[in-house]
């Protein structure tokens, strides 16, 4: 075999967190080459978060002109939004990457890599060489292995947000961020939506009371919503895929449609990759361990999703910088405190930090308060008739220091970034306080919300 071609770098997978760490290193003028097996940009940029935020968007524009005093007659278009959407994937095609990428000096392998040793990669016909490799291959889709599962017409996210055309009637399986998202667009498109979800809070890493919201605003909106229940086994009846559920109220009850979603969840994409040629650790539930610095095996590295740390585009953005920086000479540990978790429901649903039942495991002396954001400020008011929004905060009463946040109302995930910011850097509370937010703006809500917490 010809000897390998040289690499300062090579880039296995150019999700967000691959891109982000390769730019950087392109930048700095090292010899990089990326591997992608489908489209340059990743899962997010073609089948996630850039179609979901698109289609949701338009369905929250119809809600607050609902909503908006002195405004009719907003109507939702589908041809339009989906022809829209179809613009912001790409259409699919990532040959704008490649020549964006090669423009930049950068090799481009479209291929499935594979390691084959310490600093060798296969990629097709290619043996590459490098002192640096980073795994950034994101994750797949897990889809529960129901008996009939072969006969129903079965989504994942792909499907769903590449759409054409939307189904009449649609079963949404798990009640996490895609589950509530994808309710949530479908419903809104008109779509009539049961959500099943095997457990009695949604969004359940996060506070009761943020699940208990979402479920009142899904509920409002039409979504019908079948909490402690799951599918035990799937079956074609003429034109309809039917799920049969177990457990909770509906045991023995069977739910029909045109097509069941699944959004039960993803597991790191670390199979068949030949990680263990380059010592690298997996752990329990298959994700590439890293340290501090993402930094796995010697000249290893692993970023974004893979890791199986915070599972956010964003995550594996900061990631890519710390991987990025580690290479260059200039390394320094990640930190996760203060990172916002953002459902974009209708409205967003946001939190930031630990929830209370994070710190009563962690032993800490805390005190919670929410606040009706609605009934202390005008901002809600001059947004909307009949407003509603809700904030929540949770202090370290020894330490004097936010440690989590949520929040659910309109622009909620722009919100969150203030309380973000004041985990991150462990901004006394009597900062805080005496910082003065915008009138009239929804931040104002922090220090209502301080003032409630009376510490
Ligand atoms: C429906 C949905 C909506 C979401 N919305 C949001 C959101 O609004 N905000 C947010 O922050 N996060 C969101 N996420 C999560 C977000 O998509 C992920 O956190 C993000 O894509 C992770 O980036 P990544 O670079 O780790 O991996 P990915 O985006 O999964 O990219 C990995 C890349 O590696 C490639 N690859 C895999 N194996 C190989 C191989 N052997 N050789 C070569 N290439 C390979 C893949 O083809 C892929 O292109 C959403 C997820 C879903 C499912
Ligand atoms: N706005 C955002 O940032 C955003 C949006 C969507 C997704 N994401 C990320 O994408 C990833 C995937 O999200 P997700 O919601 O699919 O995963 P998840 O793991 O958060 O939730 C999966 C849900 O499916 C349920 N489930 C699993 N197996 C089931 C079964 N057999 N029967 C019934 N229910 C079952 C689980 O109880 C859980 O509620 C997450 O990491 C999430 O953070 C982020």
């Amino acid at each position: 075999m010809a000897a390998p071609e040289e690499f300062d770098v090579v880039v296995l997978g150019m999700g967000p967190g691959g891109e982000v760490a390769a730019s950087r290193l392109i930048d700095a003028g090292l010899n990089v080459a990326v591997v992608e097996r489908e489209l340059i940009g990743g899962e997010c940029a073609y089948w996630a978060c850039v179609p979901s935020k698109t289609l949701l968007r338009p369905a929250e524009v119809r809600s607050e002109a609902d909503r908006a005093a002195g405004v009719r007659g907003a109507e939702l278009d589908w041809a339009d939004a989906s022809d829209y959407r179809d613009g912001m994937i790409r259409h699919l095609d990532d040959a704008a990457q490649v020549k964006g990428y090669v423009d930049q000096g950068a090799t481009v392998i479209k291929e499935a890599g594979r390691a084959v040793g310490p600093g060798r990669i296969r990629a097709g016909d290619r043996e590459l060489a490098a002192r640096h490799i980073i795994v950034a291959t994101g994750t797949v889709p897990v889809v529960p292995e129901l008996d009939g599962i072969d006969e129903i017409t079965a989504w994942t996210n792909r499907e769903t947000y590449t759409a054409t055309t939307l189904p009449r009637r649609a079963i949404v399986v798990g009640g996490s961020a895609v589950g509530v998202e994808t309710a949530t667009f479908l419903s809104r498109f008109g779509v009539e939506v049961t959500l099943i979800h095997r457990g009695g809070s949604l969004l359940s890493r996060e506070e009761p009371r943020v699940g208990e919201l979402a479920l009142k605003y899904l509920r409002e909106s039409g979504i019908d919503v079948r909490l402690n229940a799951s599918p035990h086994r799937a079956r074609r009846d003429g034109e309809d895929s039917v799920l049969e559920l177990e457990s909770g109220d509906d045991d023995g009850a069977s739910v029909a449609a045109d097509v069941v979603v699944f959004a039960t969840g993803r597991t790191p994409r670390t199979g068949g990759l030949g990680l263990e040629s380059l010592g690298v650790e997996l752990g329990r539930k298959g994700e590439v361990v890293v340290n501090r610095r993402c930094r796995a095996a010697d000249g290893v590295w692993a970023i974004g999703d893979v890791t199986g740390k915070l599972p956010f585009t964003h995550v594996a953005k900061y990631q890519g910088r710390i991987v990025a920086d580690a290479i260059l000479g200039r390394g320094h540990e990640a930190r996760y405190e203060g990172i916002p978790r953002v459902v974009f429901g209708i409205p967003e649903i946001a939190a930031v930090g630990l929830t209370e039942h994070d710190a009563g495991r962690r032993g800490l002396a805390t005190r919670s308060v929410e606040l009706d954001v609605a009934a202390a400020l005008a901002r809600p008011w001059t947004y909307e008739r009949k407003p509603e929004a809700h904030l929540g905060l949770l202090a370290d009463t020894d330490r004097r220091v936010l440690l989590g946040a949520w929040a659910v109302g309109p622009q909620a995930g722009e919100w969150i970034h203030y309380a973000a910011l004041a985990i991150r850097a462990e901004i006394p509370l009597d900062v805080l306080r005496d910082q003065v937010a915008q009138f009239p703006t929804f931040h104002e809500a922090y220090l209502a919300a301080l003032e409630k917490l009376e510490l």
